[in-house]
């Protein structure tokens, strides 16, 4: 059965070097859930330590109710797959399948009714009688996925499952692993390096950075209101602009470097009346108008979609998308595309405006605390 997972206060050191110094983290029964960071912060591990794989040097994992610090690996009833596939490549699809049942000593009918049951759900049957050697890189992670969870595990672990694919079968392999989980429902703890991947696959991520989390929400929380600058830049990209926030009786205000003003109503109290602050505003979030902040466009990148300027705005570099003619016409906005060396005003996006402190570690906006 699928339980919910809980770390409290967990510290990890290899030798005198803590990589983890104190994490806490509650992972909801059924839930699908990312660590995502950058390289090094410490995601495989973490996952290693809830596996049991790695030893815990403080603090305690629950699965439910349960300590399990003391119990090894093998008895944790974990479903795990890796960037490298680790099937077996002597034994059949169904084989592999069948092989961790086999060793829980399950009858031969019992066997082949959740086999069976399995290669359906991650769309495998057809190739049940194949040699791993005859199947392609995504159709091998579906076996390793399949073998994961034919045992009905506890928690499935998994370790940037989809590395080894090309781009366009991990998106395809991406939607059908969250397929999966949902249609089996259980607690998954999904470690990646790619952010995309990691927003359009969870119900709740949490940022890492050097072994600390950064911040733990929805993907649309994160991306729309990141705790900390360092969230707002490896989560998509943020235009990050100097300004000055002053209230007075009339309100709060947020200025920008040219003295572009902005009344803003959804930050938290503070008390002093004048504050250095940084702003970060998405390249989507800015219209083009009369009045705002003027800078030259310094180079353009057709992507689609979008057009995306990159533009010289008071000694700041910004990124402004624009959605690109071709597309608009459709949607009936944007009249025109700008050409390199044009100068162009930009207002953003009021309501999508994130404010930070000045060191940019701490975000002023009222809802970023609020969990999803
Ligand atoms: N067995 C080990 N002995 C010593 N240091 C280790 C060991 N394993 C990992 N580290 C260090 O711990 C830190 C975290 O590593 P970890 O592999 O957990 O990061 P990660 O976020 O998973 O990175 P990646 O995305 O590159 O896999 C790194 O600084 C790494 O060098």
């Amino acid at each position: 059965m699928s339980v919910s997972i809980s770390a409290e206060d967990i510290v990890k050191k290899y030798g005198d070097i803590t990589v983890i110094p104190h994490l806490s983290i509650q992972i909801k029964n059924g839930e699908f859930f990312t660590l995502l960071g950058p390289s090094g912060c410490g995601k495989t591990t973490l996952l290693r330590m809830i596996a049991g794989f790695n030893s815990i040097e403080g603090g305690c994992i629950r699965f439910g109710e349960q300590i399990i610090n003391e119990i090894p690996a093998h008895k944790r009833n974990i479903g795990m797959v890796f960037q490298s596939y680790a099937i077996f490549p002597h034994l059949t699809v169904r084989q592999n399948v069948e092989y961790g049942l086999k060793l829980r000593k399950f009858n031969k009918q019992e066997m082949k009714e959740k086999v069976d049951q399995i290669l359906k759900i991650v769309k495998i049957e057809e190739y049940q009688d194949r040699l791993p050697e005859r199947l392609s890189g995504g159709q091998q992670q579906r076996v390793a996925l399949a073998r994961a969870i034919v045992i009905h595990p506890s928690v499935l672990l998994m370790d940037e499952p989809l590395s080894n694919l090309d781009a366009k079968l991990r998106v395809e392999m991406r939607g059908a692993i969250r397929d999966v989980q949902k249609e089996v429902g259980i607690t998954t703890v999904y470690v990646t390096h790619d952010q995309e991947e990691a927003l359009a696959i969870s119900d709740r991520i949490a940022v890492m950075k050097e072994g600390v989390i950064e911040q733990v929400g929805t993907p649309h929380k994160i991306y729309t209101r990141p705790a900390n600058v360092f969230v707002a830049t490896f989560i998509g990209h943020s235009n990050l602009f100097k300004g000055v926030l002053t209230t007075t009786d009339e309100g709060t205000f947020v200025t920008f470097k040219n003295g572009y003003k902005i009344q803003m109503s959804n930050l938290i109290e503070h008390t002093r009346d004048k504050v250095n602050v940084t702003i970060a505003v998405r390249p989507e979030e800015f219209a083009i108008a009369k009045q705002g902040i003027t800078a030259t466009i310094k180079n353009k990148t057709f992507l689609g979609k979008y057009v995306n300027y990159e533009l010289d705005f008071a000694e700041e570099m910004l990124v402004s998308g624009q959605p690109s003619i071709e597309y608009s016409q459709d949607i009936g906005h944007a009249e025109k595309t700008y050409e390199v060396g044009e100068k162009i005003t930009l207002i953003p996006n009021k309501d999508k405006i994130n404010i930070f402190t000045d060191e940019g570690t701490e975000s002023l906006m009222k809802d970023v605390r609020t969990y999803e």
